[in-house]
């Protein structure tokens, strides 16, 4: 369990995450919704201890994790940032093997291996194992981190908008994936995603974040309703129900 308690980040004078509880990990896939600067990001960095916060405690099974060494810390919980900074002149193969790097620091058994290989093979990036990242496409780099993510193999799975840059067919076969890592892996993904509809369609439970604070945390058809999307993204939603599921339309 990821459990945030009271937990308050500021920067300067503003507050940016304010005296949040929340709870990961009892669902398979929780979507993080809310508009931009509402926090969520601040949010993962806080739970991957990027970011130190001002006030509250953030425990991954019940240990502090200003307490918990990297180390051990990388093997239970895995972040997919927004702003990956790793040298372009990296191979998708290297970027994979280094998301192993927790487990075998450095000299890889037969099966880091195997995780490494299942990683390649579920991300479609065979025929680009050997390009250098700043060889591909956005996706296709988009697709090596979450990669390294998988190959990581932690329980607790973080990504910060993993949909990214990816092509209608790509979004939904991420999304088909993380329901995957957390039905057949039994992995706990929280993802960060602003498409409603993809949150709506993939996740088991919605938590919306706006300035700085957790505003909704039900199920799918709990949150897709208008008055609550108006509620936390501060403008019309219309939402339509279209063979049985809630459809949210958006686009003006
Ligand atoms: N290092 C920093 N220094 C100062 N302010 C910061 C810093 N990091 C984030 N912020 C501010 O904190 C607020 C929350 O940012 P955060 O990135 O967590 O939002 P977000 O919900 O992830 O947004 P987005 O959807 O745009 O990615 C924003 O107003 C942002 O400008």
């Amino acid at each position: 369990m990821i459990a945030l308690e009271n937990v308050t980040k500021r920067y300067g004078a503003q507050t940016v995450v304010d005296d949040v509880s929340v709870r990961f990990g009892e669902e398979g896939v929780t979507a993080l919704i809310g508009p931009n600067g509402a926090g969520k990001s601040t949010l993962f960095g806080l739970v991957g201890r990027l970011v130190r916060p001002d006030a509250g405690r953030v425990t991954v099974d019940g240990t502090d994790v200003e307490r918990t060494p990297s180390n051990e810390l990388a093997k239970v919980l895995a972040v997919l940032r927004q702003d990956n900074h790793v040298a372009a002149r990296l191979t998708v193969h290297d970027l994979v093997e280094f998301g192993r790097f927790p487990h075998s620091r450095g000299r890889l058994t037969v099966h880091d291996r195997e995780h490494i290989e299942r990683a390649i093979t579920y991300l479609d990036l065979e025929a680009y194992r050997n390009r250098f990242l700043d060889e591909l496409s956005g996706g296709q780099r988009q697709r090596a981190f979450i990669a390294m993510v998988l190959a990581q193999d932690t329980e607790y799975v973080l990504l910060d908008e993993p949909l990214n840059n990816l092509d209608l067919r790509h979004m939904t076969e991420i999304m088909r994936l993380v329901r995957t890592m957390a039905d057949e892996l039994g992995k706990r993904v929280v993802t960060v995603l602003h498409d409603i509809n993809f949150a709506a369609t993939w996740s088991d439970r919605i938590v919306a974040m706006r300035d700085g604070r957790v505003v909704a945390d039900a199920s799918a058809r709990e949150i897709m309703r208008p008055e609550v999307l108006a509620a936390v993204y501060d403008t019309t939603v219309d939402v339509r129900e279209i063979d049985g599921r809630p459809v949210a339309l958006y686009y003006g």
